[in-house]
Formats: C-alpha cells, sequence, structure tokens
C-alpha cells in the first residue's frame, strides 16, 4: 500500500525538498496551503507541471494553523501514516516585531495540530521542525537534546513552548512524536529576507550591476549552517526509526555572518569591503550566543550527517544566484 505523508509548509525551502525526497521514495504526497492573493508555490513549480505528479501524487488542501476545524477535517480525509509539522513565523528578528502572530502560529499552532492528532483514529506518526533557538544563552556547547530550554527571542520562546509539548504528547500519550532540533539551514530556496539568502543574492546582484551596496545588522554573529537538503533527509529518517526520540541536525561548525560575506564575494569575485554597509535597522535587541550542535545521536541512530560544507554551500547559493538573475535579465531583453 502507498505511504501517504503530510506536511504543513509544504510551499517553504523545507517543505519542498522533504516533498521531492517522500516523491521519491514512493509516498503520495499531501499538503496544507494558506489562501493568500498572490500563490507563492514557486518552489514546487517543477513539480506541478509534471502532470504524473500534481494531483496524481501530490495534493495541495486549503487549510491553516489558525483554523483547526479545517485542519482536522483535512486530516481526517487524508489519513496519513506520517505528519511533517513545518509551518509557522520561523523568522527570528520579526518576531520581536509581532510576537503574539509568532507565538499564535508556532506555539498555538503546533499544540491545536497535536489535539488533532490525538483524536485521529490512527494518529500519524508526528515530526516537529523544532529550533537551535530553544536554546538561546545555551548552558553548554555544542548542544544536545539534553541541553536545557532558554530561549532569548519570542520565536526561540514559541519553540520552547512547542517542543516541550511534543515531549508531553510522546510521553503522556503514548504517541509517536519526534523533535527535530534543526539548526540554520539554508539552500538557493531559502527565503530572501535570512542573512546567508541576502548576502549571496547581493553579491551577485552587485556582480551583475544590479545592485550597489549591501546593508547588514550584526555581522560578527555565528551559527551552525547547514544545506536544507540533508536536514529533511533527517526528518524522515527520525519518522521512519523504530522509535521515536528528539534529535540534533546540525554541522557542529560555527562560522560568522562575516565568513559568508568573504565568502559569496569570493565566489563573484568581488572585494566586499567596497560594498557591505551596516545598518543599525537589522540589529536584534538581543542575540543568541554559540549555537552550535552536536549531531552525535542522529550520527549514531539513524546514520544521519550533513554532507555539505560551509564554502560549498556558499558557493551553490551564490552561483544560484548568478545564474538566476542572468536568465532574468536576458528574458526581460528577448
Ligand atoms: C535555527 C534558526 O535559523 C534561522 O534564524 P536566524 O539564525 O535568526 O537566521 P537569520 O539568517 O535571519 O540570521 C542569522 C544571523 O545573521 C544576523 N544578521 C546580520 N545582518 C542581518 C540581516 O541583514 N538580516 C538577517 N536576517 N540577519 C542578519 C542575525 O542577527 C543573526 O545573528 C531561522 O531559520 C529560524 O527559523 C531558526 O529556527
Amino acid at each position: 500500500m502507498t505511504k501517504k505523508a503530510f506536511i504543513t509548509g509544504i510551499t517553504g525551502q523545507d517543505g519542498s525538498y522533504l516533498t521531492e525526497l517522500l516523491l521519491e521514495q514512493g509516498y503520495e504526497v499531501h499538503g496544507s496551503v494558506r489562501r493568500t492573493s498572490t500563490l507563492e508555490r514557486s518552489r514546487l513549480a517543477h513539480l506541478y507541471a509534471d502532470p504524473r505528479i500534481y494531483n496524481e501524487r501530490l495534493f495541495l488542501h486549503y487549510a491553516d494553523l489558525d483554523d483547526p476545524t479545517t485542519l482536522r477535517r483535512v486530516l481526517g480525509r487524508v489519513q496519513p501514516q506520517e505528519l511533517y509539522h513545518l509551518a509557522g513565523q520561523s523568522h527570528v528578528g520579526l518576531s520581536f516585531e509581532i510576537p503574539e502572530t509568532t507565538c499564535e502560529f508556532t506555539a498555538m499552532g503546533t499544540l491545536r495540530l497535536l489535539e488533532i492528532v490525538r483524536d485521529l483514529p490512527e494518529p500519524p506518526r508526528f515530526f516537529h521542525a523544532t529550533s537551535s533557538e530553544i536554546f538561546g544563552r545555551p548552558a553548554h556547547s555544542p548542544q544536545t537534546e539534553e541541553t536545557p530550554i532558554a530561549p532569548v527571542n519570542p520565536y526561540g520562546c514559541a519553540k520552547g513552548f512547542a517542543t516541550q509539548m511534543v515531549r508531553v504528547y510522546r510521553e503522556s500519550h503514548g504517541l509517536f512524536m519526534v523533535n527535530g532540533i534543526l539548526y540554520n539551514h539554508e539552500s538557493p530556496r531559502r527565503g530572501e529576507n535570512f542573512v546567508t539568502r541576502k548576502i549571496c543574492r547581493a553579491a551577485a546582484a552587485i556582480k551583475l550591476g544590479r545592485q550597489k551596496e549591501l546593508s547588514l545588522g550584526d555581522t560578527s554573529a555565528q551559527r551552525d549552517w547547514g544545506h536544507a537538503r540533508d536536514y529533511v533527509r533527517g526528518m524522515w529518517l527520525a519518522l521512519t526509526h523504530e522509535t521515536a526520540g528528539d534529535y540534533v541536525f546540525a554541522t557542529g561548525k560555527l562560522h560568522r555572518v562575516q565568513d559568508v560575506i568573504e565568502a559569496a564575494f569570493a565566489a563573484v569575485d568581488l572585494d566586499w569591503q567596497a560594498f557591505v554597509r551596516f545598518d543599525p535597522h537589522f540589529l536584534r535587541p538581543a542575540e543568541p550566543l554559540h549555537l552550535v550542535g552536536d549531531p552525535s545521536k542522529a550520527e549514531a541512530q539513524l546514520g544521519w550527517s550533513a554532507t555539505t560544507s560551509f564554502d560549498a554551500l556558499i558557493r551553490e547559493m551564490t552561483d544560484f544566484e548568478v545564474r538566476s538573475l542572468s536568465n532574468k535579465a536576458s528574458e526581460g531583453s528577448a
């Protein structure tokens, strides 16, 4: 029998890579999408275009985390064996501006979904995409699945609540529930207001004469950056493992925002110093410290590892931007 998976946040970076992986593995894939005035589904466009896939093995449903009635109905109808919960307000800086929206979707939205799963006649296995941001100012580095939750921003608080709730539902209701504690993971499909994509895109645009300079906040900030494709493989490995638990998915290596700048500008043969400006608008009221993960448990139990180096990641992202901006220019002149 064909396995069915359901993905919240299917139109995002991780949702699109996960959809590809699950289709390759023979799944029927369902996802929830929000109604918006403009269709933001570009990351799935290549799958839409294939008549053997769209509405044959890939199905989209209008439903959202603030509408549990619809979610309940859709999940009851689809009856997936696996549910990957990736949706939520995921921008940390923005979470200081819209803390209520962030908690409504990221914290309460997750709880609503857990309640629906608990009531389903055959509850699916549940994967929650949580975040290194739950650790904020961590007691130790690198962090593990046992590191105490200590967030420093509204997004981290919302994720911390949802992470702990997933543990409660696993332990108290005996449901198969996994927290994937995901460190920063990037790709050419990353949203444009996250720092890696912003920098790689700017380096390419400056090279092509489309942009004059790049304004950034704290370039000394450090993160553990990996490739999104590796992290969605971890999600699937965790949910198909014989037992449920929490897993850190990380590279174990820290880099500075400054390292991203230098790698991206080097990839287009430009001297970054001529173009990068500081703008206090992009500073955050608080920065987490030393968020670097120890993926030993995922490596030992799931056979998972991060396969893409930092330099290869930034090179792939910058090359992609050069190609796509050049294609747009030639389309415009055709
Ligand atoms: C694991 C975690 O990963 C992501 O959250 P994030 O780490 O906040 O990602 P980011 O790319 O927005 O910032 C990285 C760093 O870069 C600094 N930075 C400097 N200048 C700019 C700047 O101009 N823009 C941005 N966005 N950041 C800047 C900024 O202050 C921060 O220190 C999300 O996926 C989140 O959902 C998640 O779970």
